[in-house]
């Protein structure tokens, strides 16, 4: 089982933080930080180090004990943030593996194209846009977890569903995946925000040719948008966030 997604994670707290001017976000993310760690190293371990929780205990020891964190160090940011006018939104980015979901979180975080795995779990990083906080979670796409992508459901505001343009053979099951997602009750107030991703490959369905596959045009009563992007050039993602701090559902 990989850890690289955890660690990845830490770096997101403290980005929430960030939109703090002055730290205490980080001070409680620090607190809430070394208690969970400490935490997880008794959970995890017979104490010669010996024993692994299974691969599904460990999943949800990693959600609730990384929520926990995370609200220890939102708590005291959304407070400070709030003095200064600056917004926090919880978005939630989802779509079949492989669509680029991690790529385009890290070029929108660090400007850089990484290199990723398959990511089992998820990744959260805090962007900043003008006076807004995006909070994304980043949820693997692969079939064996999208069943717990419902987890993450609660209080999102937004969604940012990708699709990989350049595969056809899959749109139709990114279409169910996207009904399913929008009839759970807790996102009937999310807007809906789909990347039309790897727009440089030559054999890419254009915005239009998705938007009619995934029958967003029926979509009644949810504000939706589709953003053509290409999350190795970074092109479209920005266009994406502006669409969403003008449409995503104040809380
Ligand atoms: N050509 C091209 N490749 C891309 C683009 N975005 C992502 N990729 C590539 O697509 C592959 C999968 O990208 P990931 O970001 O790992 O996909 P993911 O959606 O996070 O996948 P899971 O974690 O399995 O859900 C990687 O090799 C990326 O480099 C793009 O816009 N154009
Ligand atoms: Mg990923």
């Amino acid at each position: 089982m990989s850890d690289g997604n955890i660690t990845e994670y830490q770096g997101g707290y403290m980005l929430t933080i960030n939109a703090c001017p002055i730290g205490w976000g980080a001070i409680g993310g620090l607190i809430g930080d070394s208690w969970t760690k400490s935490v997880h190293r008794g959970a995890k371990t017979n104490g010669k180090g010996a024993f692994k929780l299974p691969l599904v205990i460990d999943f949800y020891y990693r959600l609730l004990f990384h929520k926990v964190r995370y609200r220890m160090g939102i708590f005291i940011s959304r407070m400070v943030s709030q003095l200064f006018g600056n917004q926090e939104m919880k978005i939630l980015m989802v779509g079949l593996d492989a669509a680029g979901k991690t790529t385009i979180l890290y070029k929108l975080k660090l400007g850089e194209i990484i290199t990723t795995i398959p990511t089992i779990g998820f990744n959260v990083e805090t962007v900043q846009y003008k006076n807004i906080g995006f909070t994304v979670w980043d949820i693997g796409g692969q079939d064996t977890i999208r069943p717990l992508w419902r987890y993450y459901y609660q209080n999102a505001q937004g969604i940012i569903f990708v699709v990989d343009s350049n595969d056809r053979d899959r749109i139709d099951k990114a279409r169910d995946e996207l009904e399913k997602m929008l009839n759970e009750d807790e996102l009937k107030n999310a807007s809906i925000l789909v990347f039309a991703n790897k727009q440089d490959l030559p054999n890419a369905m254009s915005a239009a040719e998705i938007t009619e596959k995934l029958g967003l045009t029926k979509l009644r009563g949810k504000p939706w948008y589709i953003q053509s992007t290409c999350a190795t050039t970074g092109d479209g993602l920005y266009e994406g966030l502006e669409w969403l701090s003008q449409n995503v559902a104040k809380e």
